[in-house]
């Protein structure tokens, strides 16, 4: 075994990690500490693939995409190099899934397709999208990571880019600018989203579907609709991407209450978009007290904070890089869920019975088959104001998925002969 690769693993995990354990449906979360009895937090070197010289020398304080990424990744690394022999003889990780990415020459794709391209579960990494994509597949091909990297230019390429893919992942379609909505966005992703699921149905109906594409409140239900006219829908096997949310609230919470930002989860209900982003302060981990101005003042920064960074672009676009991030942890978890980790959870926009709503975003407990368990706890003794905006946000989510639903249905009405 390679000492330097093992670093790398075992740096890239070392922190303390709080896992959340449970079984199925309606199982109620607890918080726990796991210690792998790893002496892992001594050194601050770091090595990776074989060949990256610089690598030993970077300094890192924390993980490389977040804590709850990196609890699953310690733990389904580590027991497969001690028990599986994973590595093969040249000092490689095992690196076995497919991941395709759709919009793979976007602002969210290119950073998404290189944090991929670390990974040292994936094998191949197919870049699809309408126009340039070859540019970006010769420059992500020249890293000396072993995944391979193939590009796949316009439709006549997409059935080939989906064939065996484990993990499609879908960030295709125009961002926002400032002044724009959601819901504008809705004429033109709408369509992009639709044709792209459909070929997902034909080419690869198994594989796990992140949706990144706004509105995501109505894309994942354009998405589902797909699906089941399709014959292929697997509720436990499409996500819409609501990390991003996650990511910002841990963030914007560690810094308000001057946490390590590492230890700190709250998880993110509803949609995504606006009013409908519910970041749950009250079940912050680790349990922190919240003034009422410090929620209203966090909860309002969470669910503008995509306008934030739009405002800050001041029209080349929205989230590009903290969204590569979030999209790549999400990509993390389901491949190490695929890999038989059972301790993966991750927040996501997802066909749900937790209310009334089709579609909702909680922390979800991940699986080989997908989404295995609601984490129905996090619904549990919320206060006034979080229940106040649980109701409030419901109307909107609503619509969004009605809008949905309906768009599919409209077009295959106007597509049949008559
Ligand atoms: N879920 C979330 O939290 C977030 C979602 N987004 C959304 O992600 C989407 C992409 O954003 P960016 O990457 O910044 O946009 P971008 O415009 O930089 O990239 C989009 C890419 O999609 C490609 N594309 C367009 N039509 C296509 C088709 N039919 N097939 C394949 N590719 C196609 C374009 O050629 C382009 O390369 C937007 O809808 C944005 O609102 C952005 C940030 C956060
Ligand atoms: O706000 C936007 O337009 C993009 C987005 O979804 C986010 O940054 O969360």
């Amino acid at each position: 075994m390679n000492p330097c690769h093992t670093t790398a693993v075992f740096k890239m995990v070392s922190t303390a990690i709080t896992t959340v354990s449970g079984g199925l449906v309606g199982i109620q979360a607890s918080s726990r500490s796991k210690s792998l009895g790893l002496n892992l937090s001594s050194s601050k070197s770091f090595c990776t693939f074989r060949g990256l010289k610089a690598a030993s020398n970077v300094q890192i304080d924390s993980a490389f995409l977040g804590k709850a990424s990196n609890a699953s990744l310690r733990a389904s690394l580590v027991p497969k190099l001690e028990e599986k022999q994973v590595l093969s003889n040249q000092n490689q990780p095992r690196a076995s899934y497919k991941v395709a990415i759709l919009g793979a020459a976007g602002g969210i794709g290119q950073p998404l397709g290189l944090l991929i391209k670390m990974s040292p579960l994936v094998s191949a990494l197919h870049l699809y999208d309408i126009t340039n994509v070859k540019v970006v597949a010769a420059d992500l091909s020249h890293c000396n990571t072993p995944t391979q990297v193939l590009d796949f230019t316009g439709p006549s390429e997409l059935a080939n880019c989906l064939k065996g893919a484990d993990v499609v992942v879908i960030p295709a379609g125009i961002p926002r600018k400032p002044g724009v909505t959601f819901d504008d966005l809705f004429d033109i992703n709408a369509g992009i989203v639709k044709t792209l699921v459909e070929a997902v149905a034909d080419n690869c109906p198994d594989a796990f579907i992140l949706i990144i594409s706004n509105p995501l409140n109505s894309t994942v239900p354009i998405a589902a609709e797909v699906l089941k006219q399709q014959g292929v829908y697997n509720p436990k096997k499409l996500f819409g991407v609501t990390t991003l949310d996650v990511v910002r609230a841990n963030t914007f919470v560690a810094q308000k209450k001057q946490l390590k930002l590492i230890d700190v989860d709250v998880p993110v209900i509803g949609g995504h978009a606006g009013i409908t982003i519910l970041p749950l302060l009250s079940k912050t981990r680790p349990v922190v007290p919240f003034r009422d101005e410090e929620v209203e003042e966090l909860t309002v920064r969470i669910q503008n904070a995509g306008t934030e960074v739009v405002e800050a672009k001041a029209g080349a676009g929205s989230a590009t890089l903290s969204m590569a991030y979030a999209a790549a942890r999400f990509v993390e978890s389901s491949l190490r869920a695929l890999d038989g980790d059972g301790d993966v959870y991750e927040c996501t926009f997802v066909q749900s019975e937790l209310t009334e709503l089709p579609f909702f975003a909680s922390r979800v407990k991940l699986g080989r088959k997908g989404v295995e368990a609601f984490i129905s706890s996090d619904l549990e003794g919320l206060t006034n104001y979080e229940l106040k905006a649980l109701e409030a946000l419901k109307p909107e989510l609503k619509a969004s998925i009605e809008k949905g639903v309906a768009f599919v249905h409209k077009t295959t009405a106007t597509a049949a002969p008559a």
